[in-house]
């Protein structure tokens, strides 16, 4: 379960250009589910998202992440966290340019400091359960969208992370991709782990398999939706 209580950033403290993204937020996110927010550009759903995932700190307010809150604990532990506990998947989905596929993938192993030739493996695995093993040793800029897509994928889970953030997934996916997103969503997934995607599209907020959707506007939370 992820908490936050009273939760507030403000981007440029105390200059003319001071903005509060975030306001207040209070909210429970439920363990092993899917939750989407959703809402305009600027209501400060990748403020939200970054604050959960540990990759920036709020103004005040307090995180807890199965208990542990997050925003008390110096940087070191906050990465170690950041690296065992979340995977990310970008909206442009920040591939390595240069480095093949499988490099990609593994990446976020190397400060673990576990074994390469495990790390290869469990690699190997996930890109031919994603069915992009044969692509394994290409550099990504000769990706295809979605196959750049199912490479972020497989970086975001090869630390096997309990939490995947997911910002505006589907933003440069056509139709049938985003449906393909979906299912792989589904299918990887599923009730095992705990899904934050932040999202404009209404193929991903309304998508059967999302069980809780929260809307927000101006840096506030303006509805919590529970999907039966
Ligand atoms: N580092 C920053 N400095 C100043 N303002 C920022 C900074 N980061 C974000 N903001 C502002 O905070 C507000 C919320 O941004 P955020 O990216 O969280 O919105 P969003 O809901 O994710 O929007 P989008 O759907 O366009 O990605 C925006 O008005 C943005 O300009």
């Amino acid at each position: 379960m992820i908490t936050l209580k009273n939760v507030s950033k403000i981007f440029n403290a105390g200059r003319p250009n001071e903005f509060h993204a975030l306001k207040n937020v209070t909210l429970t996110i439920a363990r092993e589910k899917i939750t989407v927010f959703k809402g305009p550009s600027g209501s400060g759903k990748t403020t939200l998202l970054s604050l959960i995932g540990c990759m920036s700190r709020p103004t005040s307010g307090r995180i807890f992440v199965d208990g542990q809150e997050t925003t008390s604990l110096p940087e070191r532990f906050l990465s170690d966290i950041r690296r065992s506990d979340f995977g990310f998947i970008f909206q442009n989905y920040n591939l390595i340019k240069g480095i093949t596929v499988l490099e990609n993938t593994m990446l976020p192993a190397y400060p673990t400091g576990r074994r390469h030739a495990a790390v290869k493996a469990d690699a190997m695995r996930l890109l031919a359960r994603l069915n992009i093993d044969e692509k394994a040793g290409q550099k990504v800029e000769r990706l295809s969208g979605g196959e750049q897509q199912r490479t972020a994928i497989a970086r975001a889970l090869i630390n096997n992370p309990a939490v995947i953030i997911a910002d505006e997934p589907t933003a440069h996916l056509d139709m049938a991709l985003s449906m393909e997103f979906l299912d792989i969503v589904a299918e990887f997934f599923g009730d095992r782990k705990t899904i934050l995607m932040a999202s404009h599209d209404p193929l991903v907020f309304e998508a059967g398999i999302v069980h809780a959707v929260v809307e927000m506007r101006d840096g506030s939370i303006l509805e919590e939706k529970q999907i039966p």
